[in-house]
């Protein structure tokens, strides 16, 4: 049996070498799961014929990007980029955020499966918990939708400004304080997380999280209303779907008015709009965006603590 030796934290660990597990990192570099696993069969033939029974991982993953290289040099680029991802000692806190149903439930899940990153919370949850814990007297728009906030404003704006807007972000503001205590713990504690949703919204979370190097925040839109229309009949044909698409119909013009202002705000903050046209496309355009921070051989971010 061939034993591969890692390290966590400075402390040095064994295991088995496993294809299952070599496939999978090779199919988040976009290699075929079919072709992935040949591979890694390919690789535990070449380690036994070379009569390795313990290989250091740093070892390891040189073997399989050279032969990556000689196979398919895209895949190798893509496959030593996930391997500096992950061996940074940062987490990585990827924030998603969009109006009701262009996708980022959808994104953030297919982009967390890609990057191997197993935490994934939704805002909307945040707020669940914040329900629990403060009062409808105390923080009335909370326990609104994020486009029927300005229902529950207790002050009505002055008749000049756009209501929808006011309540917005009110109700963002205050499931933001959530939303940072979410990201400071993924950072104490190290741990590489997606959230997602309407509270992620460009200028409302602390500057001091959003501008390091390991948080990336992007904002998704759908610039027809048509399409965007569409996502929610297509999430409420869904059988798992409990929210009513008629309720998204009667809101739908305070939804698009969010929609403007998530991306006025992403311009005024110069975060990266992406347009949620096609799965794929999205996905790729994330990561291409996340890989140009670690795409130098030598990037490996000392930990901040
Ligand atoms: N790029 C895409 N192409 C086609 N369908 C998509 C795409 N992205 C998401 N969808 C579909 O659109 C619907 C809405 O997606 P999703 O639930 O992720 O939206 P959302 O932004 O999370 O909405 P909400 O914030 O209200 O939960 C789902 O049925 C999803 O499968
Ligand atoms: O507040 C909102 O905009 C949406 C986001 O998912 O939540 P709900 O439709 O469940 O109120």
């Amino acid at each position: 049996m061939i034993m591969v030796e890692g390290e966590v934290s400075g402390k040095k660990y064994r295991e088995p070498f496993s294809k299952g597990v070599l496939a999978r990192s090779l199919t988040r570099a976009e290699m075929d799961p079919n072709k992935a696993y040949t591979f890694s069969s390919q690789i535990e033939a070449q380690l036994k014929k070379e009569g390795v029974k313990l290989i250091k991982l740093d070892d390891l993953v040189n073997v399989v990007r050279q032969r990556l290289k000689e196979e398919d040099s895209e895949i190798a680029v893509q496959y030593g980029l996930w391997k500096r991802i992950r061996k940074c000692q940062d987490p990585l806190v990827i924030l998603i955020g969009g109006s009701s149903g262009v996708g980022t439930s959808s994104i953030a899940f297919e982009v967390a499966n890609r990057l191997g990153i197993r935490n994934m919370i939704s805002t909307d949850m945040i707020r669940e918990v914040m329900r629990k814990i403060a009062s409808k007297d105390l923080l009335p728009t909370i326990y609104e939708s994020s486009y029927t906030a300005y229902r529950s404003l207790r002050i009505p704006p002055p008749p000049e400004l756009d209501e929808v807007l006011i309540g917005f972000r009110d109700h963002v503001d205050t499931v933001s304080v959530g939303v940072e205590a979410v990201i400071e713990r993924s950072i104490t504690e190290g741990i590489s997380i997606v959230i997602e949703g309407v509270h992620i919204v460009p200028g409302f979370i602390r500057e001091d999280l959003v501008s390091r190097d390991n948080v990336h925040m992007f904002i998704l839109t759908l610039e027809d209303e048509e399409v965007h229309k569409g996502r929610f009949y297509s999430r409420c044909r869904q059988q798992w779907a409990r929210r009513p698409l008629e309720r998204y119909m009667n809101y739908f013009g305070a939804i698009r008015r969010t929609h403007k202002y998530f991306e006025s705000q992403a311009n005024k903050y110069h975060v990266p709009v992406i347009e949620n046209i096609d799965i794929t496309t999205t996905i790729e355009s994330i990561i291409e965006d996340i890989t140009k921070t670690y795409g130098s051989e030598d990037y490996v971010t000392e930990s901040k603590g």
